[in-house]
Parts: structure tokens; sequence; C-alpha cells
């Protein structure tokens, strides 16, 4: 069996910085920059830790040039997508629209799109459905609120969740795709599940997509946590055998402490 604290990984990690709607453009540049600093400082490694940030739709066109321009190897992708591809639909974007600003990922189902908007999970699949049509890797994001947590259910709560956002896929697109762990009662509440419900909860999903496509596929999905992730708390997460990254909100916006969360190896060694 492979050990993680030997820094050997079975998939290849991913930390990712929801920056949710915070940061205009001229601010969204200045971070990616000392972002990019510091873990340059850090002498940090893309191909072994993949670094994404999440900004607002408005700042990913300055995102794209100011990667491109400084070939930067941090990766990027937007916060939500419409379910259609063009047509009449007021405010909302476009998978094809991001595909071509470049992006890599796209969250779908985030708790806030959820409580705030309202999205159910058959809107989820579809935006899944069509994050996939445009070729871009969408992050599945599941998880309870405090009752259903106080009541037991956070399993079955959690994997009807997943179930239903991956209906109708082909296990080839399952294997590739990214499922995140938020319990709505860990993000922004400084209340962190520990490290055993992080680990049951990815175990629980692993073995679900095993039972709807095939265990090679499990086995290939990335599942991250999510929840009030900071530096002094990421390699406690990462120890855990089916948790391959973190999904960061408010940590994220200091460049220096998502470095930090970045270099959740370096806290491997040393906690
Ligand atoms: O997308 C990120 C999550 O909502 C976690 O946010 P948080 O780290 O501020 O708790």
């Amino acid at each position: 069996m492979t050990s993680k604290t030997d820094g050997v990984y079975d998939r290849t990690p991913l930390i990712a910085g929801n920056w949710k709607m915070h940061m205009d453009h001229f601010q969204a540049v200045s971070l990616v920059q000392k972002l990019s600093w510091t873990l340059a400082d850090h002498d940090h490694n893309f191909d072994e830790v993949q670094v994404a940030v999440f900004p607002p739709f408005t700042d990913l066109r300055s995102v794209q040039t100011l990667i491109m321009a400084d070939k930067l190897e941090l990766v990027y992708g937007a916060q939500d997508l419409s379910q259609h591809d063009a047509g009449a639909y007021t405010g909302d974007i476009s998978g094809d629209f991001l595909g071509k600003l470049g992006c890599s990922y796209v969250l779908v189902g985030h708790s806030e799109r959820r409580s705030v908007h309202g999205e159910t999970d058959d809107l989820i699949n579809a935006k899944v459905h069509a994050a996939l049509r445009h070729e871009l890797t969408p992050i599945l994001c599941v998880g309870e609120g405090l009752d259903t947590r106080q009541a037991n259910h956070h399993v079955s709560f959690t994997l009807e969740q997943l179930r239903a956002g991956l209906s109708g896929l082909e296990a080839e697109a399952v294997a590739s795709l990214v499922i995140a762990y938020e319990p709505v009662w860990a993000i922004g509440t400084g209340e962190v599940a520990g490290p055993a419900d992080a680990q049951e909860m990815g175990e629980a999903i692993r073995q679900a997509i095993a039972e709807l496509f095939d265990t090679e596929t499990a086995s290939s999905t990335r599942v991250l946590y999510g929840g009030s992730v900071k530096a002094d708390n990421v390699a406690a997460m990462m120890r855990q055998r089916d948790i391959d990254g973190v999904l960061v909100g408010g940590a994220s916006l200091d460049d220096e402490e998502f470095a930090n969360i970045v270099r959740f190896e370096h806290h491997l060694v040393t906690d």
C-alpha cells in the first residue's frame, strides 16, 4: 500500500481555491501574481501537486492573460456554468465561453448555489453534462447540513447527491472528474470536520462510484475535502487515504496562507 507520508499518492493531489464573490479583476491579477511568486519561492512542483484558482467570472479574462503572458503553471476554473450552451438565458454563462477562456475546471453544485439559488440535483446533473460537453472538468460539490449530520444521515444524504449528480455519465468521464465533499456546517464557520469524518465520506464516495461504475473508475476519481481548511489543518486531511486534495474558500484569498496550504507536504513532514 502506498504511504501518503512518504509523498506517494494514488492520484495527483489538487489544491483548489474558491474565491467566491471576492476580488475584482485588479485584485485578481495582484493575487495571482503574489501567489505565483510565493509558490516559486517554495520551488513548488505543479506536476506533483496541482493548484487551481476559481475567480469570479469577471476576472477570468485577466487571469488568463496573466497566466499566458507569464507562462504560469497555475490552472483556473469558474465557480458555476449554465446547463445550456447558448441562447436567451440572461445572466448565464456557457461552458463554451469558459472553455474559450482557458478554464480547466468548473465548480458545480456548490452548497451556496444549492442554498442561495435553489439549485436542484437535476439541474446540477445537467450542469455536469454541460461542463463535459465543453471539455471542462466538473468539480461536483456534495455535502450535508448540520441537521442531517446530527441525525446521522450524512452518508446517505451525500451519496444521494452524488448519484444524482453523476446520473447518465460514462465511467470514463467519472474517472476524470473531481468530487468535493463539503459539509455545509463546516463552510466559513471555522468548524472543520475531523479527518476521520472526511475519510469516512471519501471512502463512502469511492465505494458508491465503484458500485455505480467499477473499481478502476472509483480509484481514479479524485475526492476533495472543503470546509474551513487552513495551513494548520490541511496536513491531517491530506493524510486520509481517500482524500486527494482540498477546496479552500476564505483561506485562498491570502497568498501566503494559500501557498502554505499548497505546501501541505511540508507540514506532513514537520507536524
Ligand atoms: O468552496 C469552498 C468552501 O465553501 C469552503 O469555504 P471555507 O474554506 O471558507 O470554509
